[in-house]
């Protein structure tokens, strides 16, 4: 039998019994909220917000609450198994922990509390460029853990290979390409606090760490920060790098790729004609373009466009067992899991990370059981009505 996630609703029920309440609250909302709590303005709204007028951010909930789920009875879903397999990576779920970048404004430990906890539950990481530790920090933190890399794509070809390289030898198996962050979006809350992680030296060890980033300096890193950032910034930005640049990347990395940030079907058509693994049907989580598409809203039609063909991952707004059941009904064969994880950081390191996750893990086992599911394989949108 698969391991039962939602053994850890007993097992906060049973220290209930002995008067103790969880930690931490096992409500990624409440979550939120007591991260306010706790955190500096500077790095919370940085989490919390998105662009704009914040409507892309509230669309991505409003998206999963038009569907809902159509119970079924009696259908013995005790055995059920939520294990998966995707681009060779097994799961033991359909779960990952998206990338997410300049962690150690959140949390001193940052990635690595992060990379910790994800090993434990065997749940991926996707460890982001813009990483407050280094590519071998979090790879040796991860241990026997599953790890995939995403990539912010410098303009230089020697950095990008270099990066990939350091990458591919650590032991990251997939490739993460985020299309959709070629410079940041109009984000007011950050704009009216002046407060850009990268300008106070967040989220650059891993240029920080490459020798051959490092080769392009007139000075290191250490003898003028200000400069190596500012290179860094403009080396990552721009719209230089297109659809006719990806065969690089295939050069320099030969385990699966996929392409984050895909909201458009004709998009995700094209990922699967240049020959690449996978999409991730995104709006970064509603903080690149206010006014855009919930993600929820453009996966049926992306994964029935692609979905035999390549794998169809989704994030943006999920927060309960419930979304993951939908995302998945709808076509999405694994989800990321984006600011909840980061509040759990917040809260308590890579306990709070891996109490968040337990709690996302153990509500989606309970309500595949509840809603008469046995197999993440059976979902289909006839489990949902809208
Ligand atoms: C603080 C923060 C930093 C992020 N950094 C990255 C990053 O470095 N690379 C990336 O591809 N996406 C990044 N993302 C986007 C996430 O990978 C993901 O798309 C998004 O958080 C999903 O939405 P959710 O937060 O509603 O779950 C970041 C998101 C947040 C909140
Ligand atoms: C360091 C940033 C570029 C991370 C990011 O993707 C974001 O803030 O949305």
């Amino acid at each position: 039998m698969a391991e039962r996630f939602g053994s850890y609703q007993s097992e906060i029920y049973l220290q209930g019994f002995g008067g103790t309440k969880p930690e931490f609250s096992t409500d990624a909302t409440r979550l939120e909220s007591s991260a306010e709590a706790l955190m500096e303005p500077g790095p919370f709204s940085y989490v919390a917000s998105g662009a704009g007028s914040g409507s892309t951010v509230r669309a991505n909930r409003e998206a999963f609450d038009r569907w809902k789920l159509v119970p079924r009875m009696l259908t013995d879903s005790t055995d059920r198994d939520l294990s998966t397999s995707l681009l060779g990576t097994p799961m033991p779920a359909p779960v990952l922990l998206a990338p997410v970048g300049v962690q150690s404004i959140v949390h001193p430990e940052a990635e690595l509390a992060t990379a910790r906890a994800a090993a434990e539950l065997g749940v991926p990481m996707v460890l982001s460029t813009a990483s407050s530790k280094t590519i071998e920090e979090v790879a040796a933190a991860n241990g026997a853990g599953p790890r995939w890399f995403q990539l912010y794509w410098p303009n230089d070809p020697d950095v990008t290979a270099s990066i990939l390289s350091r990458a591919k030898k650590a032991g990251y198996t997939t490739l993460v390409v985020t299309l959709d962050t070629w410079t940041l979006g109009w984000r007011p809350c950050d704009l009216d606090q002046a407060y850009l992680p990268f300008l106070e030296g967040e989220g650059v060890a891993i240029p920080f760490s490459d020798p051959a980033f490092r080769a392009l300096l007139d000075k290191t890193p250490e003898e003028d920060s200000a400069a190596a950032i500012l290179r860094w910034i403009f080396m990552v930005t721009g719209t230089d790098r297109t659809w006719r640049q990806l065969p690089f990347l295939r050069e320099h990395w030969d385990g699966p790729i996929v392409l984050k940030g895909i909201q458009h079907v004709d998009d995700a058509r094209r990922a699967a004609d240049a020959g690449m693994d996978g999409v991730i049907v995104s709006n970064h989580g509603g903080r690149q373009v206010d006014g855009a598409v919930a993600a929820l809203d453009v996966l049926p039609e992306i994964a029935t466009a692609v979905g035999d063909r390549i794998e169809v991952l989704f994030d943006s707004g999920v927060r309960t067992g419930s979304d993951v059941l939908k995302a998945l009904a709808l076509g999405a064969s694994a989800v990321l899991l984006g600011r909840p994880y980061v509040y759990g950081l917040a809260h308590g390191g890579e306990a709070g990370v891996r109490h968040v996750l337990r709690c996302l893990l153990a509500d989606f086992d309970i309500s595949m059981g509840l809603s008469g599911n046995r197999s993440v394989g059976q979902l289909s949108p006839s489990v949902l009505r809208r």
